[in-house]
């Protein structure tokens, strides 16, 4: 794994790479709106029509990024959060010959130290809601976190960049429709994500943080990938590839 730093191409399309329609459904609706300022070619002073940046100033103007998704289904390697998103993103990128987008979603229990953690999808199928409950039945904490991991490739060969927003909740019997994985008992400040509509799931709106190394370990995954998107629609700092693991 190099921590070497290479030059990030700006990308204006999200490639997402997922086969799984409800987390492309919900990335969708986060970025429903998005529409970021960008500074364009500001030595140059031209946009993409070939004008210069009239009435905006040093060539800013409003770019909205388009989302596009594709499945590329692989095996996922056993490993942390991060070793696994990384992989999986950098997989995809060679699959595709270009910028993808990939996403992870882990589902903590402190009491089991992390675990189920990158694994809950197999556990899940394994025993269902009941049984993620039954395997906390013998302790007291019920405390767990969601964790999505938002991880982005410019390419074969570019290593991602990741961001990631964790939530602490905790695991209750299920409440609510049980249509997406786990929401149904997830309890976050009382409700079960399942209870929730989609606005209120996916985070508050609290603009990403100024600072990129804050941007990395976000409180909700609505900030994670707004952050993720803004980093890339402006710049993409060289070293950004070199990550600390994120809690
Ligand atoms: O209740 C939920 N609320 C969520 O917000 C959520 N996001 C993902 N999941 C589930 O957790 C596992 C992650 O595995 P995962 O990240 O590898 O996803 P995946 O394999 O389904 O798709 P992908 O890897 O093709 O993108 C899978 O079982 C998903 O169904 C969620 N469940
Ligand atoms: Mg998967």
């Amino acid at each position: 794994m190099s921590s070497k730093a290479q030059p990030q191409p700006r990308p204006t399309t999200l490639n997402f790479i997922t086969g799984n329609a409800n987390k492309l459904a919900e990335v969708q609706a986060i970025l429903a709106d998005v529409e970021v300022s960008v500074d364009i070619d500001s030595d140059s002073g031209a946009d993409g029509d070939g004008k210069k940046g009239q009435g905006q100033g040093q060539g800013q103007r409003q770019r909205r990024l388009v989302l596009t998704s594709r499945d590329v289904p692989a095996h996922e390697i056993q490993g942390t959060i991060e070793e696994v998103a990384r992989d999986k993103c950098a997989r995809a990128a060679a699959v595709v010959g270009g910028p993808v987008l990939t996403e992870d979603t882990a589902l903590e229990f402190r009491a089991y130290g992390g675990l189920p953690g990158p694994y809950i999808k197999y556990f899940l199928q394994a025993l269902g809601h009941e049984g993620l409950n039954n395997m906390l039945a013998a302790y007291e904490d019920k405390t767990a976190f969601a964790v999505c991991t938002f991880a982005y490739s410019a390419g074969p060969g570019h290593e991602p960049i990741l961001f990631q927003g964790r939530t602490q909740g905790r695991i209750v019997p299920a409440r609510g429709p049980g249509v997406f994985g786990w929401d149904a008992v997830f309890e976050y400040e009382g409700k079960t994500y399942a209870e929730m509509d989609k606005t209120e799931k996916v985070g508050d709106t609290t603009p990403p943080p100024p600072n990129v190394a804050q941007w990395r370990a976000c409180s909700s995954p609505k900030v994670a990938i707004h952050a993720l998107v803004g980093c890339l629609l402006t710049i993409v700092e060289p070293d950004l590839t070199s990550r600390q693991g994120a809690g």
